[in-house]
Formats: C-alpha cells, sequence, structure tokens
C-alpha cells in the first residue's frame, strides 16, 4: 500500500496519470468508477485531457460501484445520472460502455448477480477508484459488511445518511434507506485500487485503513490484502497517521522509474 500525502489538486493529477497511462496504453480497460464528492477533481482533470490532448475512452469500459435503491430514472442523485453528468457525457464515451447497478430493477437479488456477470464478463476492473466514508465504508459497504461479500443490498448507516444528506436539500429523510453496492470482495478483485480522500472528517477513516487491524467494523481495512493500492490523501486526511513522517520520505523518494 502506499500512501502519498499531497494537496488535492495535486493529488487528482496524480489519479489522472494513473488512468491516462492505462488508457493510452490499453484503451480498452475497464475502469472503475466513483461517485461522491472525493473523485471530482479526477474527472475534471480526464475531461480537461480528453478536450486538450486527446485522451479518448471511446472503447473503453466502465463499472459504477453502487447505487440507491429506488430513486427514479430522472432523479440527479442517482448514481447512474451523477456519473453520466459530472464525468461521462463531457467525454467521447458511449454511454451503453458505462454500467452501473440496477437501483430500480424488480428482482435486486437477481440484478446484483447479474452486475458481478457484468464486471467478470468484461475481464475484470483495471482500475478502481474510490473515496471512503467517514465510517470507513467502501462503495457502500457499511460496518459489519463482509470481507469476502459480493454485489448486494445494504442498508445504510444513520452516519452515511447524515454525510449524504447535503446531495438531498440538506434532508436525510430524502436519503433512500437501501442501495446496491459490489462486495469487499468484488472491489478487490480489481487490479489496482486507487483511493481518494481530503479533510479533517475522513482522517480517522484513514488510519484505520492504512495503520488499523483489519476488520469488518472499518470495511476499508479490507485493502490492507490488496497487492496494488495507492491511498491519495492531503494533510487533513493524514492529519492521524501515526507513520506520516515514513509515508512522506516514501514518496520524496521514490525512484522516477517508478509509476504509481
Ligand atoms: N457511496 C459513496 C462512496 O462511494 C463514497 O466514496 C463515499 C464518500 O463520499 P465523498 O467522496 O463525497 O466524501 O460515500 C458515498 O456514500
Amino acid at each position: 500500500m502506499e500512501v502519498v500525502i499531497r494537496p488535492a489538486d495535486e493529488l487528482a493529477v496524480l489519479a489522472a496519470d494513473v488512468i491516462e497511462a492505462r488508457l493510452r496504453e490499453h484503451p480498452e480497460s475497464v475502469l472503475g468508477l466513483a461517485t461522491g464528492s472525493s473523485p471530482l477533481k479526477v474527472y475534471q482533470e480526464l475531461i480537461r485531457r480528453h478536450r486538450e490532448s486527446g485522451l479518448s475512452f471511446a472503447r473503453a469500459r466502465g463499472f459504477t460501484l453502487d447505487e440507491y435503491v429506488g430513486l427514479p430514472t430522472d432523479h440527479p442523485e442517482r448514481y447512474r445520472n451523477v456519473i453520466a453528468e459530472e464525468f461521462v457525457d463531457h467525454l467521447d464515451w458511449p454511454a451503453e460502455q458505462v454500467r452501473g447497478p440496477d437501483g430500480l430493477a424488480e428482482d435486486l437479488i437477481a440484478a446484483c448477480a447479474s452486475y458481478e456477470r457484468e464486471i467478470k464478463d468484461a475481464g475484470g476492473v483495471d482500475i478502481q477508484l474510490l473515496g471512503i466514508g467517514s465510517d470507513g465504508h467502501i462503495a457502500f459497504n457499511e460496518p459489519g459488511s463482509s470481507l469476502a461479500s459480493r454485489t448486494r443490498i445494504k442498508s445504510l448507516t444513520q452516519q452515511t445518511r447524515r454525510d449524504n444528506a447535503r446531495f438531498f436539500d440538506g434532508d436525510i429523510d430524502q436519503v433512500p434507506v437501501h442501495c446496491l453496492t459490489q462486495g469487499l470482495g468484488t472491489i478487490s478483485e480489481a487490479r489496482h485500487l486507487v483511493l481518494l480522500a481530503a479533510g479533517e472528517e475522513k482522517a480517522e477513516a484513514v488510519h484505520q485503513l492504512v495503520e488499523g487491524p483489519v476488520s469488518a467494523r472499518w470495511p476499508a481495512t479490507v485493502m490492507q490484502f490488496h497487492p496494488h493500492v495507492t491511498v491519495l490523501v492531503d494533510e487533513a486526511a493524514a492529519s492521524r497517521l501515526e507513520l506520516a513522517d515514513y509515508y512522506r520520505q516514501t514518496y520524496a523518494s521514490k525512484p522516477d522509474w517508478q509509476g504509481l
């Protein structure tokens, strides 16, 4: 696990570099997309590169992490709409090549199984972007999630509903109670996990993710088992890391030939 502590703008450039390098070499890559505020600057940077230097997504495929259950098709917070609005619609990426779990399916269990199959049939995810919840969730895998879990229905914690109420006119009652989410086992199969976190409210979750004992209490700790993880954090999100100086030194002395 590599921890990089830099200002948020620089982190977005680093994450965009990882994705651009992959796409230039393998235009048919499979990208794992996260919603939430954490990856927004990365998306903006990639849109800029698409416009200014021709970075193409035309042959790539994309899979989002999660979706609320029951939000109507035209709801602006439906994650399919969010990812289209903030990212995909600004690129040369055909909409049908970007998939998400179907939170409006009549049979939600079947929808989860079919989403797992789609990811597998695409050859798995090459680069998975991730944010982290203040309670340590990744995607919507709340505390108590099995570390081996697959795409399934979950209930959101009150803390996550409170955190996300800012996207629903500040009204927690508008935040759905249920969601569909890739499981921790599903996410762990992506070949490179790139997690972004900024702000003091993420500091404890980041500390647990990097330095805590692996436990379903802090679901992101499952990433400690993964062979290729990049954790991109600003100073505030890094403020509870016990070995922050070591991570800084390691990054400062990183050999030029070694990418993230
Ligand atoms: N389901 C999403 C996650 O995928 C996201 O990473 C996290 C953090 O969100 P943000 O980046 O807005 O802080 O919470 C949301 O609930």
